[in-house]
């Protein structure tokens, strides 16, 4: 494999109810550094059905080429799809890098791409570096339950690939009017090639905010003895506009539904704020949240693990403390709204 061949760091631009979604734009943001360092472009790979128009934000977001695939048989994303046109456009333009974000669709076509191609992956980085002179990919992320950061590289293949967290890199603030060379591409899958069919999206209506977005996470553990009493983490929440999480053990004591677990099976959570109430501190469930901005930890046993993972930490009863939590930070908001009139 001749790595000459191979320039530009790609970010596969992805899609969400007719919106690009805000991680895909933060690696725009790692993307430009990364290119910077090499001397090299910027490229964003923009697939789904309707998405072309997308493309005049992307290169306000530092792209400076955007690959787009427009056509129905994008319309939902399907593995099989979205990884042949990506496999296409690699194989045409071979690009040095493509970075993904670290969502349920950017980790199962990353996987794929990086099986067909084939090539290493490197999975939730939380830091990446490019060596200028060799244009080696330097992608970081927790290891061993986050005792410490790993390095890793791919020495062997061409393109390097990384999926990244969200929430960690920062988009650039928009250049308004920036423009880029748009390049159109066709696929060349049909339809009755694709084994997979979506037939209907099922929306979690009982979720307000999704907890791998929100800015405040209040997450409960088993400590809340019962489905009633873990109320009080869905008050608080909805007290804060926060999303609810949950340990493993209440998703399996059926309080709430799995897409609420924070933690090794359940999702990687990087919000400002995350309260862990009630919750032992096990590392299977400090590896979903450790990289939060600021971890406030409730318990009634001072011996918790959890403390150690916790910025800040209250002990005592969370029937007791929750309450009068959520009565403080109403009287604030009141205040505020006073004070504003
Ligand atoms: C392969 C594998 C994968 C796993 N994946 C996950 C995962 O993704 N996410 C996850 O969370 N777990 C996961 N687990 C389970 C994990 O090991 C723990 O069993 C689980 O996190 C414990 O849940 P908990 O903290 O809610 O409950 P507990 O460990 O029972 O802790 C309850 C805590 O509540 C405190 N408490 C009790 N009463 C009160 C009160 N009134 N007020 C305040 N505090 C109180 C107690 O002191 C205790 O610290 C996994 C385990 C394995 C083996």
């Amino acid at each position: 494999m001749s790595f000459e061949e191979y320039s530009g760091i790609w970010v596969f631009i992805e899609v969400k109810d007719g919106e690009v979604v805000l991680v895909s734009l933060e690696l725009l943001g790692a993307g430009k550094e990364l290119a910077d360092k090499r001397g090299t472009e910027l490229a964003g790979v923009l697939i789904g059905e309707n998405v072309t128009h997308l493309a005049a934000s992307l290169f306000e977001y530092g792209a400076d080429t955007v690959y787009v695939y427009d056509d129905t048989i994008f319309k939902n994303y399907r593995t099989e799809s979205y990884m042949k046109a990506l496999l296409e456009c690699c194989q045409k333009y071979k690009p040095e890098v493509i970075l993904y974000g670290a969502t349920s669709t950017g980790k199962d076509l990353a996987s794929a791409v990086a099986t067909d191609l084939p090539t290493g992956l490197t999975a939730d980085s939380t830091i990446l570096d490019i060596e200028e002179d060799t244009g080696l990919l330097l992608a970081s992320r927790p290891a061993f339950g986050g005792n410490i950061m790993a390095t890793i590289l791919c020495k062997k293949y061409r393109p390097q690939m990384a999926t990244v967290r969200p929430k960690v890199m920062k988009a650039l603030t928009p250049e308004p009017g920036r423009k880029g060379q748009l390049i159109e591409e066709t696929a060349s899958i049909k339809e009755e090639d694709i084994r997979t069919k979506v037939l209907e999206i099922v929306q979690f209506t009982t979720q307000k905010v999704r907890i791998d977005e929100a800015d405040i996470v209040v997450a409960g553990g088993k400590g809340l003895g019962s489905e009633k009493g873990f109320q009080v983490v869905h008050d608080l929440a909805e007290t804060l506009g926060g999303a609810v999480g949950a340990s493993r053990d209440v998703v399996e004591a059926g309080w709430v539904e799995h897409h609420h677990q924070v933690g090794q099976t359940g999702l990687t959570v990087t919000p400002k704020i995350y309260f862990a109430i009630g919750i032992s501190g096990a590392i299977q469930h400090i590896v979903g949240m450790q990289n939060s901005g600021l971890i406030i930890a409730i318990n009634n046993d001072p011996e918790a693990p959890i403390f150690q993972s916790s910025h800040y930490g209250i002990v005592g009863d969370a029937f007791e403390i929750v309450p009068l939590l959520i009565q403080q930070f109403k009287q604030a908001f009141n205040q505020e709204v006073v004070d504003h009139v």
